[in-house]
């Protein structure tokens, strides 16, 4: 961890060194504090150079130490001490400026990009404020609109965005650092009072107020139950309504408040937790460290339906040529219009933030109803109906006409991969890539391991996702593999309580306030209805396979509800017909509305069956839905289906929806206390014997007897276990 620093001509050049990404540590202000003050001290220098080393510059504070108690200089002082400084001092950015590594920036006088490099003000992804007056001195920069837009959000802006909105000052192709100190030497001697951004006046759009006020009620529906988006509000009033020094003290005291709460913590672990699941491990051995990624130049994907045609785009997007194909002319049409569509929404989305370039940056997208065309690709990912005749008959027809290093990948949502693979001449090369609708948009791609599967086929997999900008988490084979395992039994848990007394809209905002994006029933009327009923039809829970004589609530010997079976049979399958749990204002309506046909027809459906009902509060909506897919989660970790705690939740965090700042699932649960979530199981289990995933799971109550240790000792304790990883 260092500053160093050389002189060319008379520009002092400070690298701030950090590997790998040069979070500013107490040791890194440290040393470019006193490298700046020797620069600003010794008479040979005339203006400074600040970049990071191995072009970055700096991912801003380092997060790790966060949690220790000793704390160094301040990088608000360093920062104070730049934009104080004489000299014109250039931020020669490469690669990140990021959190606190922006904040420097923003102290320093100009500002020079790499047009690859990105910057941006994250901390509310952390669960935190900016702190060290990027709050303050960006809306003197660029206005309190485009300042509440990054940092209410903590996206990350392309130079090219960043010059547009006016944080950088030029984007250079190449040589930033050399473009730096040009751009150094020839502003010594000019007047430095209109770069510093501290003293200049916050440009606020005409009835700030107001505007605040409205920003306000957004960001609380938008972030709903997130503290920290609510926070960069108020900074954002601060910056407006009081001098600088008094906007200071503000920004601090809201980051310490911040600072000591659960929701930063939990955003924390999820951080990590990403970072964590990339780092894969065998029980053979292997892992991300040995195998060894090979190339995807090319790709085919097979189907061009609702998920085919959102993983082109998704391919295109990374600049990967991608080879598509139907089943035959009709489909090819309607499929390669709903891509060309797509491609043209992401590039106007692009255009928009000032990449002229983007058009050309695209993968190419090939169209075909020729399997002849997928001879030369390096992976093919199939996305044709869930049905597993259909997928063997595809995976045994590429496995004779693709090369024999193509990697062969399955998108569906639940089948046996094994059963797949074992059709084809590769087994070794078959692997699963659950992708998440839109698969564009979507940041989760589940990356299923089964029997056959090597390792260097996980790491492509893995390197796939990376390449795609998602987050990859390798899962074992088993059916719904793990996010649409536990997912199954929070909503059937959710539509027995409709059963027993509760509405769709009641259980929808008990799960909406606890911060999950959008309740079952919600989600059910946007997925379909229909999809689960024919999955359910095929095997045999519902339709005519259902043998004779079964009782309408039970299945075996677990109680079942055929609400969702009765609504499809009467064509409520959700948003596409208009009515399903909710009614719609027409068929693809998108407005939920209560509906008291679904009432009627619950008093009947409850009379019919005899059921007796009662008052639902909230605390059980909660509990009931969130315990068994946490007690289901414990059982993935027993069957040896995902490799920590960790996965899961970041499973649940990146495709489901859960809100990040509660961690995750079993993160969550860590928080409320396994033997709170243990009794609670016990006592819904004991009301409810005919719910068998109420049954506390026996790893849950192996944790409790060991005395409820933290998360990150879980995976310790699951001892012998038979992996499917
Ligand atoms: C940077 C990235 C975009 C890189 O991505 P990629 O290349 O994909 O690599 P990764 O795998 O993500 O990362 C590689 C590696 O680096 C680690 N890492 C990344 N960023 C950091 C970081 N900031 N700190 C530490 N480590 C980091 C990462 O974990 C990987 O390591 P591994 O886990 O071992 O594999 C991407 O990583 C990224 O997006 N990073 C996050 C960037 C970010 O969020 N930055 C913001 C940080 S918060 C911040 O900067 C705020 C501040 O500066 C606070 C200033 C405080 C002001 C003072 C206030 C005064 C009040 C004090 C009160 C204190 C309380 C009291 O005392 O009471
Ligand atoms: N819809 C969703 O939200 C998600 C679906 N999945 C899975 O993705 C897969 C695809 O699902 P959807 O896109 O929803 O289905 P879909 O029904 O929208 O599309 C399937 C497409 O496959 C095409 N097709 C069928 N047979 C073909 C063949 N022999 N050759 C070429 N194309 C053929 C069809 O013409 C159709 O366009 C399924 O396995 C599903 O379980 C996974 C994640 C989410």
């Amino acid at each position: 961890m260092a500053a160093f620093s050389y002189i060319c001509d008379s520009v002092a050049v400070i690298t701030m060194s950090n590997p790998p990404v040069n979070a500013l540590s107490s040791a890194l202000i440290r040393a470019v504090q006193k490298a700046v003050e020797e620069a600003i001290g010794d008479f040979a220098v005339e203006a400074i150079v600040i970049r990071g080393d191995k072009g970055k510059f700096s991912a801003g504070a380092d997060i790790r130490e966060f949690n220790r108690l000793e704390r160094g200089p301040p990088l608000v002082s360093l920062i104070d001490l730049i934009e104080d400084s004489k000299k014109p001092v250039v931020a020669a950015i490469e690669g990140v400026a990021l959190g606190g590594g922006l904040e420097l920036a923003l102290g320093c006088h100009y500002r020079i990009a790499h047009a690859q490099a990105y910057v941006g003000l994250p901390e509310v992804l952390l669960g935190l404020v900016p702190a060290a007056g990027g709050a303050l001195r960006l809306p003197r920069l660029i206005g309190i609109s485009a300042t509440l837009s990054m940092i209410t959000t903590g996206k990350y802006v392309q130079a090219r965005e960043a010059l547009k909105l006016g944080i950088v000052d030029k984007v250079v192709g190449e040589n930033t650092v050399d473009e730096a100190i040009q751009l150094a030497k020839k502003v010594i001697g000019q007047p430095l009072g209109s770069r510093q951004l501290s003293t200049l006046p916050v440009q606020c759009p005409p009835n700030v107020e107001a505007f605040l006020d409205e920003a306000m009620v957004k960001v609380k529906k938008q972030f709903r139950g997130a503290q920290s988006p609510l926070a960069c509000v108020e900074v954002l009033r601060a910056a407006v309504q009081l001098p600088y020094l008094e906007g200071k003290k503000k920004e601090r005291e809201l980051f310490q408040f911040l600072y000591t709460t659960d929701q930063t913590r939990a955003q924390q672990y999820a951080f990590f937790a990403e970072r964590e699941v990339a780092k894969w491990t065998l029980p053979s051995g292997a892992s991300w460290k040995t195998a060894s990624p090979q190339p995807i130049r090319t790709a085919a994907v097979i189907g061009l339906g609702t998920m085919g045609r959102s993983i082109v785009t998704s391919l295109a997007k990374a600049k990967i040529p991608v080879i598509a194909l139907e089943q035959d002319k009709k489909q090819l049409d309607i499929g390669s219009k709903a891509v060309m569509s797509l491609l043209d929404r992401e590039i106007l989305k692009m255009e928009q933030l000032g990449h002229t370039e983007f058009t050309n940056s695209l993968g190419p997208v090939q169209f075909t109803l020729d399997y002849g065309k997928l001879r030369d690709v390096d992976i093919v990912i199939e996305a044709v109906f869930e049905n597993m005749a259909l997928k063997k008959e595809i995976f045994r027809h590429l496995s004779g006409i693709c090369k024999p290093e193509a990697f062969l990948c399955t998108n569906t949502s639940g089948l046996d991969i094994d059963e797949m693979a074992s059709v084809t001449n590769r087994p070794q090369m078959v692997i699963g890539t659950h992708f998440f609708s839109p698969a564009h948009i979507m940041k989760l791609l589940e990356v299923v391991h089964g029997h056959y599967t090597s390792s260097t086929t996980i790491s492509t997999a893995m390197r796939l996702a990376k390449m795609l900008g998602k987050v990859g988490v390798l899962v074992g084979n088993c059916p719904s593999f793990v996010g649409n395992r536990l997912m199954r039994l929070y909503v059937e848990q959710a539509v027995f309580l409709v059963e027993e007394g509760s509405k769709p809209e009641e259980i929808d905002r008990a799960l909406e306030d606890f911060g999950l994006a959008m309740g079952p029933f919600r989600m059910m009327d946007l997925a379909g209805l229909d999809i689960g009923w024919k999955a359910r039809t095929e095997i045999g829970l519902t339709g005519p396979k259902l043998p004779i004589g079964t009782p309408a609530r039970q299945r075996g010997s677990k109680r079942y509800s055929p609400l969702p079976d009765i609504l499809c049979e009467k064509g409520r399958f959700g948003q596409k017909s208009g009515q399903g749990w909710y009614k719609y204002e027409k068929s693809g309506g998108r407005n939920a509305m209560p509906d008291p046909w679904l009432y009627n027809f619950l008093s009947e459906y409850q009379r019919i069956h005899n059921l007796k009902t009662h008052y639902v509060t909230q605390e059980e909506i909660i509990e009931r839905c969130l315990y068994v897919l946490i007690n289901e989660g414990f059982k993935v970790l027993e069957d040896g289906i995902a490799s920590g705690p960790e996965d899961i939740d970041v499973i649940y965090n990146n495709g489901y929806g859960w809100p990040k700042y509660t961690g995750g699932p079993m993160y969550y649960a860590s928080i409320v206390g396994l033997p709170v979530v243990l009794t609670k199981l016990e006592k819904y289990y004991g009301a409810n014997p005919d719910i068998p995933d109420l049954k506390p799971s026996s790893f849950l109550k192996k944790l409790v007897s060991k005395g409820n240790p933290p998360l990150k000792e879980w995976r310790s304790h699951l001892g012998f276990q038979s992996s499917m990883l």
